[in-house]
């Protein structure tokens, strides 16, 4: 873990979920979330006055499940779904679920390859190839049929970790982290993101046009800066940064500005 200490009073944060905060595993529903973890960003959002979001390819719903009690402020679907403040009302930043046409085609497309996972999370689907990885190439080759037959415009795929996404191309993680940005609890903060996938990207690019920080876990993914070697060097830098805030350290803490008496900004 690098010594990487944060203003808490002037940055905001925004995590990725899957390979950056938690390991990746062999199937979607086969994570697994620590105690301490969840701990850990509860007390990171008030250290940062409530500046926090996690930002994911996941819905909002499967962060619930994963999350439980948290609730924090999110972004699913790759920018589809914003959550803008902790607990508060999700709502769809993309235009609905993707057509019936598109869905019945990929059901069919799934059942026809051993080894094809299809998470459908509303207004974006995932088409999971870790079971089958060698149809790479010519999985999106198939997507990308799929959609251009259906005539639906607006639809991107989008590639991941041994996974394609289908999602609104109008939307994507950069837009999720400009939303946060015009919030009280944001604005006027520079932002850093941590993430792990080619999927960050685009919110990598928005935190640096803002004066903030990129960071990748696991790999060079420009214009980040390597930082993490992998998920859990995050959760050690995450679970120091709040150990450091619950012991109030006055060598790196000051009081978070602007927070409510649940110690959230709006
Ligand atoms: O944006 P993220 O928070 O990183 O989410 C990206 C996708 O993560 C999940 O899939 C990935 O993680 C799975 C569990 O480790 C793994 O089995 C799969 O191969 C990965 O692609 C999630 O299922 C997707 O919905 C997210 O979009
Ligand atoms: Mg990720």
């Amino acid at each position: 873990m690098k010594n990487l200490a944060l203003d808490s009073a002037s940055h905001a944060l925004f995590f990725d979920i899957d390979g950056t905060l938690l390991d990746i595993a062999a199937r979607p529903d086969d994570v697994s979330v620590p105690a301490s973890l969840k701990t850990g960003l509860q007390q990171l959002t008030r250290k940062f006055g409530g500046a926090l979001a996690l930002v994911s390819g996941r819905s909002i719903r499967d962060i619930d499940r994963l999350f439980g009690d948290l609730k924090p402020r999110a972004s699913g679907c790759h920018g589809g779904e914003l959550r803008l403040l902790p607990g508060g009302d999700v709502f769809m930043a993309a235009s609905g679920r993707l057509p019936p046409g598109i869905m019945d085609n990929l059901k069919r497309l799934a059942a026809s390859h051993r080894g094809l996972l299809l998470e459908d999370k509303g207004v974006c689907v995932a088409v999971h190839y870790r079971a089958a990885p060698t149809l790479g190439a010519a999985l999106r080759y198939e997507l990308e049929g799929i959609i251009a037959r259906s005539g639906e415009v607006g639809l991107t795929v989008l590639p991941g970790r041994l996974v394609y996404e289908i999602k609104r191309n109008h939307v994507d993680k950069g837009t999720a982290v400009a939303a946060f940005m015009r919030l009280p609890a944001f604005a006027g903060r520079r932002p850093v993101f941590i993430g792990d996938d080619i999927t960050d990207i685009a919110a990598f690019t928005v935190v640096k046009r803002e004066g903030g920080g990129a960071w990748s876990v696991g790999r060079e993914l420009a214009p980040a800066t390597r930082i993490f070697d992998d998920a859990s060097d995050v959760r050690a830098w995450i679970a120091a940064e709040a150990r450091a805030y619950v012991q109030g350290d006055a060598r790196t803490e000051r009081p978070a500005a602007a927070t409510t008496a649940a110690g959230y900004g709006t």
